[in-house]
């Protein structure tokens, strides 16, 4: 993966999946799974998308003890994925245990996906990190510190919003990868999402990848909405 604009392929049926992976003819694409589809069909969404030549993050935000995610991640090591992510607010053991559980499980001769920890989701707002989470600091500066806990525990990246890339920058450096969904262009429709920003304004902001979902999934023309998004995305490289 190099800059990618990241597919999320959250679709309820693997009918419906397919019909829309159709449309971009034979292309490799970085797609995103997730919950919903990892949930219904398993390892082998992975396998089959990996078969057809795509990159494959596997977003599945694990948060648990650390015992229980190096054991998990151990288990998903075996799947032919390039990037996968635990949540930060799991802390600096539960981060360490998911990247010892990673090594330990991929196999000698094949590189380990790249782990990046996910700071505060992109539908959390100010409002509800002060109100619901109880955390006064402004969002960009806890934002940077899970970012600094996260490379202490030796991952990769993080998921933020486009909007606090620079700071983590600031305090991580930029080889740091910083992969950012809530991207939206001007006329989407926000849905959940909060800390929105468009695909241009996340690459000027120094942006190492973007997810991009339902802009382009629930698109009348998704080819067209993706091709579109990648335009804004490569404009500023
Ligand atoms: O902070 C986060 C972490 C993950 N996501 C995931 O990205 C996509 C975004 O979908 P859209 O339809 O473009 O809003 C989705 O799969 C989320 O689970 C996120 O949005 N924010």
């Amino acid at each position: 993966m190099q800059h990618p604009l990241i597919i999320a392929l959250d679709f309820d049926s693997r009918v419906k999946r397919q019909h829309f992976l159709e449309g971009f003819g034979e292309e490799p694409l970085d797609l995103k799974i997730g919950m919903e589809g990892f949930y219904r069909e398993g390892a082998t969404v992975i396998e089959e998308l990996k078969q057809k030549g795509h990159r494959i993050f596997l977003d599945l935000k694990l948060h648990d003890i650390p015992n229980t995610v190096h054991q998990a991640m151990k288990a998903l090591a075996n799947l032919e994925i390039d990037l996968v992510n635990v949540h930060a607010a799991g802390g600096q053991k539960m981060m360490s245990a998911a990247r010892e559980g990673l090594e330990a499980g991929t196999k000698s001769g094949q590189n380990r996906p790249k782990l990046i920890g996910v700071t505060q989701l992109t539908s959390t707002d100010d409002q509800m990190l002060s109100n619901e989470l109880l955390i006064q600091q402004p969002m960009d500066e806890v934002v940077a510190h899970y970012a600094q806990m996260t490379a202490q525990s030796g991952l990769d990246g993080i998921v933020c919003s486009a909007l606090e890339v620079q700071k983590v920058h600031e305090v991580c450096g930029t080889d740091f990868l910083t992969v950012t969904p809530g991207i939206r262009m001007p006329e989407d429709d926000k849905g959940d999402q909060h800390r929105i920003v468009t695909p241009a304004q996340a690459r000027q902001n120094g942006s190492w990848g973007i997810v991009v979902g339902r802009s382009i999934t629930q698109a009348n023309d998704p080819l067209t909405a993706y091709q579109k998004m990648k335009q804004e995305w490569e404009r500023y490289a």
